[in-house]
């Protein structure tokens, strides 16, 4: 899957200013990294440039900070994790563009490693705006991509930059791509698709073409809640996007169309605080309080899963089922994850999962190794299953 130039073809490296693109997108509680696979992950690139003697400026967006600085989106409280991951202390710039990043560069010796500032911090960097892929490629003589999971956003740090400097694919964009394409160009069927978690409009869309290739879809999550809703129910206070009910309508007809089953959850434990050992209870969908939220689904609703996967062979999942961070709303999301990883074991079913926040959750469910394959990327790697060229791999591939 290599019609891309990488890091094999970029040359000598020794005094070169490399802005390495990396997805330092991981889940916190507080000023804390709870999951650093994405850090891991990146790390071996980050060595081997530093190793080789170039500068190393990573570029990472962090939440979603709509273009103005916000404290609590700030890549700064990322840096110690990061530090100890690369194993050598790694600076940090105030700022992805002007005096800021370009004196944090210029202080940079061969084989440094630099943090620069969330470029979601400028409008510039979610609209691709050519002006501020330049200020970006002022602070480089190449440029690497290594966010895979980022890569279905076409910014000026995933796209932008590829078309005006040196562009490679890093290692970690290569073994994505590679072990993605070995485990699901030909899944072996049923396929079984899982699709949760919150990020319900950016996600929503993806789901009418997944149906004409998956067997079977399980929606949950906050993503159930508007498929719910657009049944008619009434989720009472939960996560739920009441304006996405005519396209969750769309791809329940699509999904009738195309002979995919659709299973949502028949119940769910609901909460009305949400926080961790909230009062809680299961109900069935039809009787939610109207003052309370679907945390995670129900036991009747687990074992219907299992039992879907269980007629499976092919396993995708992204997004978890619940709020899997409290207690005791990881029960559904840690369960489902156990049965899919002993199905795997057993070698009764190829597991790929991906995203941010599924990998700690199958982390926090002990299975994190057990799994075929687990990817950095969530709405990327649906994207791609969809069968939809990526921004961030298209913009790579044009340099060829
Ligand atoms: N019913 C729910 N209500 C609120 N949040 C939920 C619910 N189910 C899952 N979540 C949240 O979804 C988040 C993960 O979603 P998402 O970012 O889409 O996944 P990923 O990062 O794996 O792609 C988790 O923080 C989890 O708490
Ligand atoms: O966490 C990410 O994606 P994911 O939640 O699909 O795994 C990526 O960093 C992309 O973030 P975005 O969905 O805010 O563009």
């Amino acid at each position: 899957m290599t019609d891309f130039r990488t890091l094999d073809d970029a040359g000598p490296l020794q005094g070169k200013r490399v802005l390495l693109r990396v997805d330092l997108n991981v889940p916190m509680e507080g000023d804390r990294v709870t999951d650093a696979t994405r850090i891991e992950r990146v790390v071996p690139t980050i060595r081997e440039i530093a190793e080789k003697g170039g500068k190393v400026i990573l570029l990472a967006h962090f939440g979603r900070p709509k273009g103005k600085p916000d404290p609590k989106d700030s890549l700064k409280p990322i840096l110690s994790t990061l530090s100890d991951k690369v194993g050598k202390p790694v600076a940090f710039g105030e700022d992805c563009i002007g005096d800021a990043a370009a004196s944090a560069v210029g202080a940079l010796k061969d084989g440094d490693v630099l943090l620069l500032e969330n470029t979601r911090y400028h409008a510039g960097e979610e609209k691709n705006d050519p002006e501020f892929t330049k200020a970006l490629a002022a602070n480089g003589d190449i440029y690497v991509n290594e966010a895979f999971s980022a890569a279905h956003r076409a910014h000026a740090s995933t796209e932008g930059l590829a078309r005006v400097l040196p562009a490679y694919a890093g290692r970690l964009m290569q073994a994505e791509l590679d072990a993605l394409t070995k485990g699901l160009e030909s899944p072996t069927r049923p396929v079984i698709a899982i699709v949760g978690g919150a990020k319900v409009a950016t996600k929503i869309d993806l789901l009418e073409n997944l149906v004409a290739k998956v067997d079977m879809l399980v929606i949950g999550g906050g993503m159930a809640n508007t498929f719910l809703h657009a049944q008619g129910k009434d989720v009472g206070k939960s996560l739920c996007e009441k304006d996405l009910a005519e396209t969750a309508q769309r791809i329940l007809a699509a999904a009738k169309e195309k002979n995919c089953t659709i299973i949502l959850p028949a119940d769910a434990l609901v909460a009305r605080e949400f926080k961790a050992n909230a009062e809680n209870e299961t109900v069935t969908v039809d009787a939610v309080p109207s003052d309370a939220m679907i945390l995670d689904v129900g036991a009747a609703s687990m074992s219907t899963i299992d039992g879907a996967i269980d007629e499976a062979r092919t396993l995708v999942w992204n997004g978890p089922l619940g709020a899997f961070e409290l207690t005791p709303f990881d029960t559904g999301t840690v369960a489902v994850a156990r049965h899919a990883a002993a199905r795997t074991k057993a070698g009764q079913l190829v597991s790929v999962a991906g995203g941010g926040d599924t990998v700690a959750a199958l982390n926090h469910a002990g299975v994190g190794e057990d799994f075929s394959y687990v990817s950095t990327a969530g709405g990327a790697f649906l994207e791609w299953l969809e069968g939809k060229e990526l921004p961030g791999v298209e913009a790579l591939r044009a340099k060829g």
